[in-house]
């Protein structure tokens, strides 16, 4: 549909009555959007994946008043709650037995089943703040729409049966002319369980189901202006960046610029469709438009950071001279399902980084026992923690002359771990110990982008 918007509004937008009524006033100022995806309150998931882990009854107690009260805060400020209450009540209700259920033996479909009730509250409760704005909007249940492999944590879209989901039940509404509202972040496997598209998921959300309408555009909505030459919060001095290409958006959000979801970008490049981001509470300030192949194309983009990476580091004489180690190291960390980030290899070890990008897992869940013991059947196995990934991202990289004497020179006074340089024409990726990592950032933005 050439002018239909799909809307997508993060954790911070729907926080509090305000947001929400920004959020709101957002959509009825634009006509072409029609649906509308939200995320939780911020806040709510990450107590609720701390109430699917598991915990004692005090905590638990503590944890349920805590996501009530950010609820609470809200449901005070509508001028009428009574038609969203009893929902709202229900909801809790659920999360308090499937906590107690957690507490007892938690399991990767009830963590993904606990945590989708944030988005069910939040869709919920802006319906409400919708109406008392007089502007009448349909509420949809996403898992109606979003089928999924059942990857717990993070499900992988079926993009055929969601497509014929969407001509069942979304598309017939859009043509009808309502406005929808409806939850980032889950989706539904074929036994009909609740699953989960990997944390901050629901850009993704948005990206896939502003493709399956082949709508004109997906407009990010969250707290900052667009994407920046860095995170502001750890730079004051970064600038927005008014134009960037889906590569060098996919490459941040890769690397860890949290404004975008990696797979935001999947769909948004395979039927080019542009994704703008800007500030639900500043929609004036303006923001940023990833497109195909914008102009100009720096060779310095951005510098993201990661937080919380894990090193492994694999070495073995036998590996000297031999055939066939690294294909065996690979087929163990495929077998389970780990995800190699960067990579370094000396004549008898490798150094790698896990990719747990999105996924509720911690680093220590994805090395589990069995795995490590695999390992150390072929190699002397070392992990590494504590550790941050500073990727500068950028154009040609590789062949543009004096970019490493630049990065080297400026940080001179910091230890690197590890880097990976080479590779890729995007980006040169740092390991770093995490004391040092906003420093670095720093100094780098410092000597890259503020001259
Ligand atoms: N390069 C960047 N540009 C803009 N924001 C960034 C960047 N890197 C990290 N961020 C962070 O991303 C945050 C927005 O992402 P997030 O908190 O997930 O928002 P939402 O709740 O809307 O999904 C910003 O507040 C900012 O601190
Ligand atoms: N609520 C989910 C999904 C999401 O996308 O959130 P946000 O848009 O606030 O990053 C999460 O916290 O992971």
């Amino acid at each position: 549909m050439r002018n239909l918007s799909v809307a997508k509004f993060g954790g911070t937008s729907v926080a509090n009555h305000a947001a929400m009524v920004a959020c709101a006033k957002i959509v009825t100022a634009d006509p072409n959007t029609r649906i509308v995806v939200l995320s939780a309150s911020a806040g709510i998931t990450n107590l609720l994946v701390e109430l699917a882990a598991g915990c004692d009854e005090g905590k638990r107690e503590q944890l349920l008043v805590e996501v009530r009260r950010i609820q609470e805060n809200i449901l005070n400020e509508l001028a009428d709650a009574s038609l969203v209450r009893p929902e709202i009540e229900r909801l809790l209700e659920s999360i308090k037995s499937l906590s107690e259920a957690a507490s007892l033996a938690t399991s990767p479909a009830l963590t993904d089943e606990l945590i989708s009730h944030g988005e069910m509250m939040s869709t919920r409760i802006f319906i409400q703040v919708l109406r008392e704005l007089n502007v009448q909007a349909t509420w949809l249940d996403v898992r109606n729409l979003i089928a999924t492999n059942s990857n717990f944590g993070k499900a992988a879209p079926d993009d055929e049966k969601t497509l014929k989901n969407s001509r069942l039940i979304l598309k017939p509404l859009i043509d009808h002319g309502e406005l929808v509202i409806t939850q980032g972040f889950i989706g539904r496997d074929e036994k009909g369980r609740t699953t989960t598209l990997g944390r901050g998921g629901s850009d993704y959300s948005a990206a896939l189901i502003a493709e399956i309408l082949e709508a004109k555009d997906v407009l990010i909505w969250t707290d900052v202006a667009g994407i920046y030459t860095t995170d502001p919060r750890v730079v004051p001095q970064a600038r927005r960046i008014d134009t960037m290409s889906f590569a060098e958006a996919a490459e941040m959000a890769t690397f860890g610029a949290k404004v975008l979801h990696p797979a935001t970008l999947l769909p948004a490049v395979r039927s080019n469709i542009p994704v703008y981001v800007g500030s639900s509470k500043a929609p004036q300030d303006g923001g940023t438009w990833v497109t195909r192949d914008p102009q100009p194309r720096p060779t310095f983009r951005a510098i993201a950071l990661r937080r919380d990476q894990t090193l492994l580091t694999l070495s073995s004489l036998n590996m000297l001279h031999a055939q066939g180690f690294l294909a065996k190291v690979f087929g163990i960390l495929a077998q389970h399902k780990i995800s190699v980030d960067t990579i370094t290899t000396s004549e008898v070890s490798i150094a790698l980084t896990l990719d747990k990008t999105g996924s509720t897992s911690s680093a220590t869940d994805l090395l589990s026992r069995d795995l490590l013991s695999q390992l150390s059947e072929i190699c002397t196995v070392k992990v590494d923690t504590g550790l941050s990934l500073v990727a500068l991202i950028g154009n040609d990289l590789h062949i543009a002359s004096g970019v490493a004497k630049r990065i080297f020179s400026t940080l001179e006074n910091y230890n690197i771990r590890m880097i990976s340089y080479g590779a890729s024409t995007n980006n040169i990726c740092m390991l770093t110990y995490s004391e040092h990592a906003d420093d670095i950032v720093r100094a780098l933005h410092k000597e890259l982008f503020e001259n």
